[in-house]
């Protein structure tokens, strides 16, 4: 399988995306779907770098942390293109977006319109590490809810795109989100992706208007069981870990 992957189609693709669209789906409902932004060759040969070892800085075994069942691995600087590509490509947008819930949330940080000076920041307070990773599920994996905080400086939106066909590869293992909300009962969505999908998300929490103004909601994501075969996912999150 071929893995030089069409990197400047892809950032072309991202720029043209009907971002408007995507931020009112985000504060509508807490995440927003791209569909196809990845083609099947492109999903299918970024899977089979799961186990090829030169791509990665290191592995977790899911159950041996708790954190549900499966494996996942943390890509090793420097990144494949595609990946840089897609951090580098979505970071603008999705930071005017973070830059707004700051504002509407009366927190003092803004985000820097480029990534690479977003990376400065962490890597200055020692968050050096990359966070961008391939997960693995077979027949009975899940992941628990969870938020993916590696440190102080945290970038609020992050994406995970499906690289496997449900239905074809794999059954079950929808990706969920949960939103606690203050003093009231939790919501959960249930996002139906297909191969090539990406689900736009926020990593820690959001604003959400109110009668009375913004406040916030607390969020957390993860996967269900897996009925049957097996499921890949590139996970792209924007801050580097301590
Ligand atoms: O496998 C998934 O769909 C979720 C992966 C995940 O937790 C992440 O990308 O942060
Ligand atoms: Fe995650």
């Amino acid at each position: 399988m071929d893995a030089r992957l069409p990197a400047a189609d892809l950032s072309a693709r991202i720029d043209g995306l009907d971002w408007p669209a995507l931020e009112a789906e985000l504060n509508a409902h807490g995440c927003a779907v791209v569909r196809g932004l990845l083609t099947p060759q492109t999903c299918a040969a970024l899977a089979a770098w799961y186990d090829a070892p030169q791509h990665f800085r290191s592995q977790v075994i899911m159950a041996r942390h708790g954190f549900g069942r499966g494996e996942y691995r943390y890509f090793a600087y420097p990144l494949p293109d595609l990946v840089s590509t897609l951090r580098a490509g979505f970071y603008p947008p999705l930071a005017a977006i973070a830059n707004r819930w700051n504002q509407a949330l009366g927190v003092e940080t803004r985000f820097p319109a480029a990534h690479a000076d977003f990376l400065a920041r962490c890597h200055a307070a020692d968050q050096t590490r990359p966070t961008p990773l391939l997960l693995r599920y077979g027949p009975g994996d899940y992941n628990c809810l969870h938020q993916d905080l590696y440190g102080e400086h945290v970038f609020p939106l992050q994406l995970a795109i499906l690289l496997s066909a449900p239905g074809r590869d794999f059954e079950g293992g929808e990706f969920v989100l949960t939103e606690q909300r203050p003093r009231m009962q939790s919501r959960v969505e249930v996002v139906p992706l297909t191969q090539g999908d990406a689900v736009i998300f926020p990593v820690r929490e959001r604003p959400v208007s109110g009668a009375r103004g913004p406040y916030r909601v607390n969020l957390r994501h993860g996967v269900s069981r897996l009925r049957a075969g097996s499921r890949h996912t590139l996970g792209v999150i924007f801050h580097d870990a301590a």
